[in-house]
């Protein structure tokens, strides 16, 4: 299933925070949003799945208005994994991730051995089985991200919207749940403030500045030094790795560039 964003603008008391936003993920991509704090990447992505109502402009799965779906329709197609990872109330590992397979049931529907096997599989492919009955407060910051993850997983839903879902995680976990997300294959969009990560494993990249797209393309075409300092205000120095012939950002602090 492929995500078309056409002209979307969001606006709050007259201040535009997204404005004429059009973009595409293909079936299967993993494309990355990068931009500066408050550029407008959390703002855009909450249109796209439908925690906020964009003031203009349309998102289609495949051909199809997600504003014309039910809420629960939309979350069949688009799964979500948020900065958010707190949880009220202590439910363990397998509930939320069980919480993953509301949408494909109607009211009063019981749990199934179809439901039991898809949540086990999730949770097997995100490495957390041994965890299914812990409660999901007691998880360090990447198992709990492991557990959103595999909660989109159950959703069986053929895309996946991710908002820095790195954040806060100490660089094993932001690696594992790169590649995590990677293997899944799922169309999916991921907002990242880790350059050299979104450079790794994104397919494409969009950049946000003050709430407009100013560039897209491969991390190659995108991840050049006039643009980070005009979109960052950072100097860099960028290579192609040895090992991973992906940019290589080196950011250069004021007092280097300045001896
Ligand atoms: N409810 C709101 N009311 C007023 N302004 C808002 C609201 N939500 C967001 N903003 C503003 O909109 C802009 C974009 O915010 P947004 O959170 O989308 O940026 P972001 O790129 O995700 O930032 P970050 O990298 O810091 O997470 C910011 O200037 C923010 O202060």
């Amino acid at each position: 299933m492929n995500i078309t964003v056409k002209d979307l603008s969001y606006r709050i008391q007259d201040k535009p925070l997204i404005a004429s936003i059009s973009l595409d993920i293909q079936e299967g991509e993993l494309v990355g949003l990068i931009g500066p704090n408050g550029s407008g990447k959390s703002t855009l992505l909450k249109n796209m799945y439908r925690v906020l109502a964009p003031d203009q402009g349309e998102v289609f799965m495949n051909d199809k208005d997600l504003s014309r779906m039910s809420h629960k329709e939309s979350a069949r197609h688009v799964a979500v994994v948020s900065q958010e990872t707190s949880v009220a109330f202590d439910f363990t590992v397998q509930e939320i991730v069980f919480m993953g397979r509301s949408p494909h049931k109607k009211m009063f529907d019981t749990d199934t051995s179809q439901d039991r096997e898809i949540v086990h599989q999730a949770l097997s492919r995100v490495g957390l089985l041994h965890r299914a009955r812990s409660s999901f407060s007691t998880l360090s910051g990447g198992e709990k991200q492991r557990v959103l993850i595999a909660r989109a997983v159950a959703q069986q839903a053929s895309c996946l919207i991710l908002d820095e879902p790195t954040n806060h995680l100490d660089i094993r976990y932001q690696l594992q749940i790169m590649d995590l997300v990677k293997t899944l294959k799922i169309t999916s969009l991921a907002a990242l403030h880790d350059l050299n990560i979104a450079a790794y494993y994104c397919d494409r990249l969009y950049v946000l500045k003050a709430g407009r797209i100013i560039a897209s393309g491969s991390p190659e075409q995108v991840l050049r030094q006039d643009l980070l300092q005009d979109v960052f205000e950072v100097a860099t120095e960028i290579n192609r790795h040895p090992l991973t012939g992906k940019p290589s950002i080196t950011f250069l602090p004021e007092m280097v560039v300045r001896s």
